[in-house]
């Protein structure tokens, strides 16, 4: 494979990529640098841990070290902690240029991030929804002179879920010129492939890792059958012997709902695990930290929702358990990339119950690969059942005490305020609905009540006429 030289990248670059481990190029910086080098629009899909990000942040610093100039280039990515994971790989490939470099997330203060943004900064990484707000309520600064426009996690950003970044999207695509260069880069771009096309439109170079099996051939990929009723004891049981038998391996551990990731973190404390949660329930700056010390290696697990599913890179994870089957195969995917990574080995252990096994077999279909059954010896885990069973109830207990569904409620609130909707408004609208709702029904009902009533009396009168 060429080398970076080789590929139109200035020595400063080259130099800087190798201090940062960067020697060779990975396939995908191979294909792609070299196409949006030459001013082409890229659609790069390549297996999770295969060195996407630095494919479009090397050739995004070379070019505007050629006329530099803010704001040159906007990054989106779909969560707040990837978008600083990918300002830092900007500032450290970018140090010798002195790039000024701007994150733009949710859950920050807003009027220093607009500061930040009126000092034109050569990149700006942002999540759609708060640079959406941005644009929609001040105007101090510019996209208009961008040159690149990159989504990272492309079919992340464009579908339509729970977090929907299309209306957000809009006023972003509003805001940046139709002249511009376009990247996108995920691990499961094919799905989308006809929406992402219609935003690279500039003779688009779309390049996909030559494989049939989707997932890193060092990654081993374990189901475990269990029951619903007894997860949590295997749990233990698989976190204490990995803790027993390897004493530098760090553990993601993937959950449902905040919940549940609560809950789980709660038990494993109790247990004397070094654990720390992430999901969005949490303030801003606890998820910060909580990530913080996991990638330190301060605590060794980390149990999180999807919210830490896509991007993460953190070398030391050498295990992902997903307490529950993903529902989507594209999920499971980028859960279990947050190991194996760029060329190391890890496992993943996907809890199965007997509800779930349609889900591993569109699992299996999509990464043209069998799961290998992961073997427990039962015995050591029913020893710990009820002590497990008994510290989770504990924690549930615990946790109804500290009003984590008042809570959620009042997450709820915030968010709606965010998206400029009244929430006693919305309430009282809603509750006007149901009472709507109740009343036509119960019209419906008397309407269908007076019919009856009416046919059965013809049918009697009918049945006098005809005697
Ligand atoms: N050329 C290279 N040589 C060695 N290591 C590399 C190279 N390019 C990237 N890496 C390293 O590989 C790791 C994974 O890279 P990166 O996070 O960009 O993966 P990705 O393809 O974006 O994965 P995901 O799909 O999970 O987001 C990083 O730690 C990065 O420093």
């Amino acid at each position: 494979m060429a080398a970076f030289r080789e590929l139109g990248l200035a020595p400063w670059l080259v130099e800087q990529a190798r201090q940062m481990g960067l020697s060779r190029p990975t396939p995908v910086q191979a294909s792609c640098i070299p196409p949006i080098l030459q001013g082409r629009d890229c659609l790069g899909c390549a297996k999770t841990g295969s060195g996407k990000t630095a494919a479009f942040v090397l050739p995004v610093l070379q070019v505007l070290s050629e006329d530099p100039y803010g704001i040159f280039c906007l990054v989106l990515t779909p969560t707040r902690e990837l978008a600083y994971q990918i300002a830092e790989q900007f500032r450290v490939l970018g140090k010798p240029l002195g790039l000024k470099d701007c994150v733009v997330v949710g859950g920050l203060d807003m009027v220093a991030q607009a500061l930040e943004l009126s000092r034109k900064p050569h990149v700006v990484i942002a999540t759609p929804g708060r640079l959406a707000d941005h644009l929609r309520s001040s105007n101090t600064f510019s996209l208009k002179k961008l040159k690149f426009l990159v989504l990272d996690e492309a079919d992340r950003l464009l579908e339509q879920g729970c977090a929907d970044f299309t209306a957000d999207l809009e006023v972003i695509l509003e805001a940046v010129p139709a002249r511009r260069q376009t990247l996108l880069f995920s691990a499961t771009l094919t799905d989308t492939l006809n929406e992402l096309k219609s935003l690279a439109m500039n003779r688009p170079f779309f390049w996909e890792a030559a494989s049939e099996v989707r997932t890193v051939d060092e990654l081993d990929q374990r189901y475990l059958l269990v029951p619903e009723a007894v997860k949590d004891a295997y749990l233990v049981h698989l976190i204490q012997t990995f803790q027993d038998e390897h004493e530098d391996w760090s553990i993601i551990i993937f959950t449902k709902t905040c919940k549940e990731c609560q809950i789980l973190n709660m038990m494993l404390r109790k247990f004397s695990f070094p654990s720390v949660a992430l999901h969005s329930m949490m303030k801003q700056r606890q998820r910060f930290a909580a990530l913080a010390k996991f990638k330190s290696s301060i605590f060794k697990i980390l149990i999180a929702t999807d919210v830490a599913a896509r991007g993460l890179d953190i070398p030391t994870v050498q295990v992902v358990i997903n307490h529950n089957t993903p529902g989507l195969p594209k999920i499971y995917i980028h859960r279990v990339g947050r190991t194996a990574r760029a060329g190391r080995n890890g496992i993943s252990i996907t809890m199965v119950t007997q509800y779930d096994i349609h889900l591993v077999h569109a699992i299996e279909e999509e990464i043209k690969l069998k799961l290998q059954e992961f073997s427990v010896e039962e015995k050591l885990v029913l020893d710990i059942l009820t002590h497990v069973n008994v510290t989770r109830r504990e924690c549930e207990i615990e946790l109804e005490y500290m009003d984590f569904d008042e809570k959620k409620e009042i997450n709820k609130r915030k968010q709606m305020i965010l998206e400029g909707k009244d929430p006693d408004l919305e309430e009282k609208r809603k509750a006007e609905l149901a009472k709507i709702k109740k009343k036509n029904n119960k019209f419906r009902e008397k309407v269908q009540q007076t019919l009856q009533e009416k046919n059965l009396s013809m049918g009697i009168a009918g049945s006098q006429f005809g005697q």
